[in-house]
């Protein structure tokens, strides 16, 4: 037997995927067909032509995208317990929690994320909490001191029986009756963890209902007459491992940067780069974890697997290994994934895919990053010794002296073993230093270092950024899932998010991080560049997927056709593309143990989402392009518990606003069945010559009322469920002047 010293930490699994490499190739070779087919024919045909032909073109690039990106599939399997048998000396991490608003992302799942991340197991004197609450809110600090006495006994219990779920609140629902079989002082602890754990949601809860949680007078004295967008910073080390006890409690730290009317703050990214320097100046971990509010550790021994990358030497080549991403995965996902927004076969097949090529995109949450990485290095720097020289550091790291000392240790590699006693509250005011809004005046702050503004998606940026400076990224998903999150809404709250991602995305496409730079130096590898593209270019693909939604009911007003006809041999092209199409995608989810309405269900929200939020998010970069506005993070809303003022029947449903995006939906949908009424009842114009739109164009129109079903639905609803009444009668004006446009055009 092998000794377990030279035993891999991790190991690199190729899928076997043959048959649906096949299939995927099968396709390509009919949508080129089809292409092929439209400029041969171009001649007879018009305006209509060209543009099924654009279309049908994009569709054709995106699939090769998609194609290149889950080529070669790749899992990694992780050894933890290898690791710890190496009885290696472990390396710090800072853990990250990013918060912002208490209405929307309540204190209580922010203090469950970091009671599960301090309960992790991990010897304690290597890690560190830091919480960045970009709402200043007495609410969340005054939550957060509360917790901090509930960790002191609820680590300590988790550790002692490696209890397996360590957010308290999803541990006592999911345990919710006192265990069975178990020693009676295992129930007798269990019995009075859940007591306090339920004292200490009630005070947090009894808290949020009076104007001001808790009187503003000592630690709390710093959040009385301060505005949420206009406030000095806050810093309040909560608690210190003032011991350094591997086995003790590790320290939390609570900060709210300065934010000022006129300072742009750079939403989360900017949050995270005060983290950094924080932590930096504080503790300096070589490696930091960083997870969004709602998403707690759910492996206890993630930071272990994390490890097993990190420690173990990847593809047994140079080091150049700058992060390790977890999926995200949810808790109290609804069924059949109504909203389809629980991305597993996102994850599963494409993200699978783009493991096996430079590695996956940063997503913001649940993912370790190298600080050094972070700090701007690349895999082979050989100009360390200039980037060091004190001038150059106080350029780009600015100029706080603490800071670039600590920065100069993390680039030169030097071993930071674990946290110095007492280091944490002599370092407040070097921290206050660096979480000043002008700290980041005229340094590389959000260009070259830390998380790169400049788009809405400072997660995909940032990683294609390092992956641009040729680091490569690994893909940790154990069994159970790492991070669990907050199940993301349905309805208006999805749209608002998917708007919020394709214009974040497509600002990186119009920024000078476009991926294509990186990829004429060398640096990103061509297949990971097609890979972001396939990302990116969401706002852009949101064109021809509405022109294609319209074409078939613009063809059965005028009497046209963009199908070919019956009696066409061609018309097999279309039609085997459609069946094959729908049959791959069915077989990834059935494959994935997902049911076949759960296909359905994300075909549909997919096709929604791509031709209604997609087009917002264009939208909103073309008027940032023109100078006319700026895009914003709007925050997405997370439930305590699913739908609590829902019943189940109605959790699925979908609800609506009088936001202007359902206004697009709603068009489209009434465009699709006024035409079909129109050529069910004849309706039609004339066109003689047998021309006409056809059965082709009728179930590709029929296609398009499927897809948007959840509209349809919603012409029926009531309240929430329901169409409100001023955008539907927008929609009908709209539809109205369409018709009239095709009876002239
Ligand atoms: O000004 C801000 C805005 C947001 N956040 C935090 O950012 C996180 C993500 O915000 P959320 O509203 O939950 O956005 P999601 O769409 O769910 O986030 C996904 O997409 C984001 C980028 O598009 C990534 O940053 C996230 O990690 C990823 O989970 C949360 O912890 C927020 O508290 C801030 O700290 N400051
Ligand atoms: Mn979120």
């Amino acid at each position: 037997m092998a000794k377990p010293i030279s035993l891999p930490l991790h190991e690199r699994i190729s899928r076997r995927n043959n048959i649906p490499r096949a299939v995927e190739l099968i396709i390509l070779f009919l949508l080129f067909s089809l292409l092929l087919y439209r400029l041969l024919s171009l001649k007879d045909h018009g305006f209509i032509w060209i543009l099924a032909f654009l279309c049908e073109s994009w569709f054709a690039f995106t699939w090769v995208l998609i194609l290149s990106s889950k080529w070669n599939q790749v899992d990694y399997k992780t050894y933890p317990e290898r690791l710890l048998q190496r009885k290696l000396d472990l390396p710090p991490v800072d853990m990250f929690v990013t918060t912002t608003d208490p209405v929307l992302e309540p204190p209580i799942l922010t203090v469950n994320t970091v009671l599960s991340l301090l309960a992790v197991d991990y010897p304690s004197d290597k890690l560190a909490c830091y919480v960045s609450d970009d709402g200043a809110s007495p609410l969340t600090f005054y939550s957060l001191v509360e917790a901090s006495k509930f960790a002191k006994i609820w680590v300590p219990f988790c550790k002692k029986y490696n209890i397996q779920i360590r957010a308290p609140f999803r541990y006592f629902t999911i345990e919710s009756t006192s265990p069975r079989d178990v020693s009676p002082e295992f129930k007798q602890e269990w019995k009075r963890m859940k007591d306090e754990y339920e004292m200490l949601s009630k005070k947090i809860e009894e808290a949020a209902q009076r104007s001001i949680p808790c009187e503003l007078a000592g630690d709390f004295a710093d959040f009385s007459n301060i505005q949420r967008k206009h406030h000095p910073t806050i810093i309040k080390v909560i608690w210190e491992n003032k011991e350094v006890q591997s086995n003790g409690i590790p320290p939390l730290v609570y900060m709210s940067r300065e934010k000022r009317p006129k300072h742009h703050h750079h939403f989360k990214a900017g949050a995270m780069n005060i983290l950094t320097r924080v932590s930096g100046v504080m503790t300096n971990a070589p490696f930091m974890l960083n997870v969004d509010c709602d998403m707690y550790a759910n492996n206890p021994r993630i930071v272990f697997h994390a490890m097993c990358f990190f420690l173990g030497g990847f593809n047994n080549q140079r080091d150049d290994l700058a992060f390790v991403q977890s999926p995200q995965v949810f808790y109290d996902g609804l069924k059949d994934d109504p909203f389809g927004n629980q991305l597993v076969v996102f994850y599963k097949y494409l993200v699978g895919g783009i493991v096996g090529i430079q590695g996956p995109f940063y997503g913001g949450t649940g993912c370790f990053h190298r600080r050094k990485v972070i700090y701007g290095l690349s895999p082979d720097d050989n100009e360390i010794a200039r980037k060091l020289s004190n001038e150059a550091l106080l350029k780009t790291f600015g100029r706080s002296m603490e800071f670039t000392k600590s920065a100069a240790k993390i680039l030169s590699d030097m071993k930071t073993s674990s946290i110095s006693p007492n280091n944490i509250s002599n370092c407040i005011e070097a921290a206050y230093q660096v979480a000043g809004c002008g700290y980041e005046y005229g340094t590389s702050w959000g260009k070259e270092v830390g998380w790169i503004y400049g788009s809405t998606t400072e997660d995909v940026l940032t990683g294609l950024t390092i992956h641009g400076r040729g680091w490569r990224s690994a893909f940790c998903s154990p069994d159970p899932p790492a991070f669990l999150g907050c199940a993301p809404p349905g309805g208006p709250g999805s749209m608002t998010q998917q708007k919020r991602w394709s214009t974040g995305l497509l600002e990186i496409w119009f920024s000078t991080k476009n991926p294509l730079v990186p990829t004429l130096q060398g640096k990103l590898q061509i297949r990971q560049c097609m890979a972001y593209m396939w990302l990116i270019l969401w706002g852009l693909r949101s064109i021809p997927e509405l022109c294609y939604a319209i074409l078939p009911a613009y063809c059965i007003i005028t009497n046209s056709h963009f199908m070919p006809k019956v009696r066409e041999p061609t018309i097999l092209i279309p039609v085997a593309i459609f069946v094959m199409y729908n049959l791959y995608t069915l077989s990834e989810y059935l494959r994935s143990g997902l049911s076949a309405h759960a296909w359905w269900n994300n075909q549909r929200i997919w096709r929604l989402n791509a031709m209604t939020a997609w087009f917002f998010g264009f939208l909103s970069v073309v008027l940032k392009l023109l100078g006319i506005s700026n895009t914003v993070f709007e925050v997405t809303q997370k439930a305590t518990s699913t739908n609590a003022d829902d019943n189940d029947a109605n959790s699925g449903r979908f609800t609506f606003d009088e936001s202007p995006i359902f206004i697009l939906g709603t068009t489209i949908l009434l465009v699709n069945l006024t035409a079909l009424a129109i050529g069910l009842l004849g309706f039609r114009s004339e066109s003689g010559d047998g021309n006409g739109s056809g059965i082709g164009e009728f179930i590709c129109s029929v296609w398009v009322v499927l897809l948007f079903w959840a509209f349809f639905k919603g012409l029926f609803g009531k309240g929430k469920y329901g169409i409100p009444f001023s955008t539907l009668y927008k929609s009908w004006a709209i539809v109205l002047l369409f018709v009239q446009l095709c009876k002239w055009g």
